[in-house]
């Protein structure tokens, strides 16, 4: 497969698979969109000390960089999981450059057959890293075929044809594999069993998004009020990428209409225009939301008959609205279903009616 040098130090394969949202460009949504590949560049830590917060994995990892460093082995295989725009792929950098090794990334879906994977393979040298993006849709044949190479850094090359056919056996460097995923569920278990360390990234603090909102505004050279900064924080669903991206259009708004200098009362007014509410939410959100409350009467509503009401795939709900709207108890998931819950209602501003208990028997809600 055709590889290239970026310019971070990283060898990104060629073709890019499709994003996982298809749709309209949201302000908030994680997922890697517009001018956020170009933004990366500038705004991606390179050291673990630029990289702000979820510090119990940050001082353990530095411990396992230390410990292999020292001995002169490659890291432990690694599977990142956790929701878009939370930093995996940043990691995954970091950990080559304090490893001071190279990182060779590529995607699951692009690795399309075992030659593929191969050529990957034999082309890294001694403890170089492979990150492997979206890894849980990597094809069946290719997925066995990193087992040998996870374990014994072997692949198995079959030569000849019919009654000819052999196979062959060929030695790679010890490598590390760092695995990316937003679902830890579709991982099939003998993969999963492989990884020595599974860290899962949790949506950050609003204190440690205020950080990375200060960081990203020193290095776009865009003068940011404290409480500004923190007006952004609190309005970025728990990630950093979307924090970096509301920075950018709040600057835009800063430079064409305000003094260019961001303060509190333009990012209210940024975000009002961008429908971005007090709580971080789009019209997206609230409208997720409001079919479960509106037409559904709170619920419980399965996911394809959610996905199926708002136009999006089962997928991009799954992935991209829900986990956020989760954590912070907006809803609720039952066997049944998804439902809203209390705050859900109290947020749109919708009465919840006498009985009605969350994911309890479906009663009328005016
Ligand atoms: N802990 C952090 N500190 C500072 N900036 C961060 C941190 N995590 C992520 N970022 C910023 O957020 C952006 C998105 O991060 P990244 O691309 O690593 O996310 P991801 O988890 O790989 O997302 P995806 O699942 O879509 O691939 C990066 O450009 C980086 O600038
Ligand atoms: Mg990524």
């Amino acid at each position: 497969m055709a590889s290239s040098k970026s310019r971070s130090g990283a060898r990104e394969s060629a073709k890019a698979p499709a994003p996982p949202h298809q749709g309209v460009e949201r302000a908030i949504d994680g997922s890697a969109q517009g001018d956020d590949v170009r933004y990366d560049r500038t705004l991606r830590p390179q050291r673990f000390d630029d990289y702000v917060g979820q510090s119990k994995h940050k001082e353990n990892l530095r411990v396992f960089v230390q410990a292999a460093r020292q001995r002169g082995e490659p890291l432990d295989h690694l599977l990142l999981c956790g929701p878009p725009g939370l930093g995996k792929t940043t990691l995954a950098q970091i950990l080559a450059h304090e490893m001071g090794v190279d990182l060779c990334m590529t995607n699951g879906p692009v690795v399309e057959h075992k030659g593929a994977l191969a050529g990957l393979l034999t082309k890294l040298q001694p403890r170089d890293i492979l990150f492997i993006d979206e890894i849980h849709r990597l094809n069946p044949v290719v997925e066995e075929s990193l087992y040998p190479a996870m374990e014994d850094f072997r692949i198995d090359v079959m030569t000849g044809e019919g009654a000819f056919a052999s196979s062959l056996q060929i030695g790679i460097s010890p490598f590390t594999l760092v695995g990316a995923t937003t679902r830890t569920g579709l991982l099939t278990a003998p993969l999963y069993s492989r990884f020595g360390h599974v860290l899962r990234l949790d949506f950050y603090p609003p204190e440690d998004l205020a950080l990375i909102v200060t960081r990203s505004a020193r290095l776009l050279e865009v003068t940011i009020s404290p409480d500004a900064a923190d007006e952004i924080a609190r309005r970025s669903r728990g990630t950093p990428r979307i924090a970096n991206r509301l920075l950018r259009r709040v600057r835009d708004f800063a430079q064409v209409l305000g003094s260019g200098k961001i303060d509190v009362a333009i990012v209210r007014d940024a975000c009002q225009r961008l429908e971005v509410d007090a709580a971080g939410f789009d019209q997206m959100d609230r409208r997720l939301l409001q079919v479960i409350i509106e037409d559904y009467e709170g619920g419980p509503v399965g996911v394809e008959t959610l996905a199926a009401a708002l136009g999006e795939p089962r997928d991009t709900i799954e992935d991209v609205y829900e986990p956020y709207l989760l954590q912070q108890g907006y809803l609720g998931r039952t066997p049944r279903g998804r439902v809203a819950t209390k705050k859900a209602f109290a947020h749109l501003g919708i009465a919840l009616s006498g009985e009605r208990a969350e994911g309890g028997p479906q009663k009328k809600l005016f």
